[in-house]
């Protein structure tokens, strides 16, 4: 069964599209990663799969459910790892698991859940004096309360240093070993290379590539860095001659006796053969696997750090109505919004109506959040 369907997904935020037409099917039990540039529209469409942003157009289900018309069995089945998660300094890491325990109407035990991301020592502590890696994992115990069957994790390693990362990746992948499905957004590329089955990959709310991380070598054909060692030095222009040479795509000197050549697999012989018939006596030359790096920025580079504008001049608005709203939200907040980030509820639309209002009062909670 598929847990995440998205087909034709478009979201207008005014006159800014942040997702525009996204299709994208996740099977249960896969580690799916969510990868984009800064405003390509991650979070919007994780807030549109938990409803707290209601798409312009499309359909969406989680784990069989209608996101909208069923938001309450989705997250019931669901746990989130808002970006941003804030603790609560004054409370233990177990009372903060309690908390989440209430707040879903569970039979959990707090012990066992701390247990799962390596904080049961830490259960007493004040979380105010946890580091930012046990903040991260506490968040995560409070989306696993219930077992969900769905993890989503907007940025879970943001701000973690390399141990930390590490810890999140391991927990995630002995979570994806009990069979929950899990989609994470981040731009952190090697945690999505070292735990995900696949890659979707965004650019200005479209969908570039979505494939395994194999796959989007194979489909870029970036595996084809060759590092030449040469013995002589290599004049400029014959530097310029192997860059014009067919399927290379860039030459640079990597120090004084050795050369990097982007190019397709089958111009690496070409490459050897033009330097060798200039006089330069090739000593060695291996080939270098491309790194997530330049996959990522294969697909998305010329993007620009906002989302497709709809207008001329529209940068302005965007900022203005997203900062309106973000007081909307404050005020929401201010009014009596949920203090539990991984409890959902209040974004419920009781009556599933569709009018502005209902929009506005479901993208208001995902602000506050
Ligand atoms: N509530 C909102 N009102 C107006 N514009 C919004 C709103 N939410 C998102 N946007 C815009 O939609 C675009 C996509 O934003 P989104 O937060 O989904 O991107 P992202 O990929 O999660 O980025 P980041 O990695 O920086 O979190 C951005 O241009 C953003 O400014």
């Amino acid at each position: 069964m598929t847990a995440i369907e998205l087909d034709g997904v478009t979201k207008r935020f005014e006159d800014v599209t942040a997702v525009s037409d996204l299709s994208l099917t996740v099977e249960e039990g896969e580690v799916f990663g969510f990868l984009g540039p800064n405003g390509a529209g991650k979070s919007t469409t994780i807030n549109v799969l938990l409803d707290f942003v209601r798409p312009t157009e499309g359909s969406v289900t989680v784990l069989g459910h209608d996101a909208r018309e069923e938001s309450v069995a989705v997250r019931e089945r669901t746990g989130v790892l808002p970006e941003g998660f804030g603790v609560y300094d004054r409370l233990t890491g177990r009372a903060h698991v309690e908390f989440a325990i209430d707040s879903k109407e569970v039979d959990a035990d707090p012990d066992d859940v701390l247990e799962r991301v390596g904080l049961a020592d830490a259960a007493d502590r004040k979380a105010g004096g946890y580091s930012k890696g046990m903040r991260q994992r506490l968040a995560l115990a409070m989306a696993l309360v219930g077992d969900p069957d769905l993890l989503v994790l907007d940025e879970p390693s943001s701000g973690l240093d390399p141990a930390g990362a590490k810890e999140m990746r391991e927990i995630v992948l002995s979570e994806a070993e009990r069979g929950t499905t899990v989609f994470f957004s981040s731009h952190i590329l090697e945690q999505v290379e070292a735990v995900c089955d696949r890659v979707g990959i965004l650019r200005g709310g479209e969908l570039v590539a979505v494939d395994s991380i194999e796959g989007l070598r194979e489909a870029t054909d970036a595996d084809a860095t060759l590092r030449v060692s040469v013995g002589d030095p290599v004049a400029d222009e014959v530097l310029a001659e192997i860059r014009d040479l067919a399927g290379v795509r860039s030459v640079d000197r990597d120090g004084d006796d050795a050369l990097r050549v982007a190019c397709d697999s089958d111009a690496k012989t070409a490459v050897v053969t033009e330097l060798e018939e200039r006089g330069i006596t090739v000593t060695d030359f291996t080939t270098e696997e491309a790194s997530l790096e330049d996959l990522f920025l294969a697909y998305t580079e010329d993007d620009s750090d906002v989302a497709v504008d709809d207008s001329d001049g529209a940068e302005n608005d965007r900022s203005e109505a997203a900062e309106s709203e973000r007081s909307d939200a404050a005020d929401a907040e201010e009014a009596g919004g949920t203090d539990d980030p991984t409890e959902a509820g209040t974004a419920d639309e009781e009556d599933g109506g569709d009018d502005a209002d209902s929009e506005a009062s479901a993208e208001d909670t995902e602000v506050a959040r």
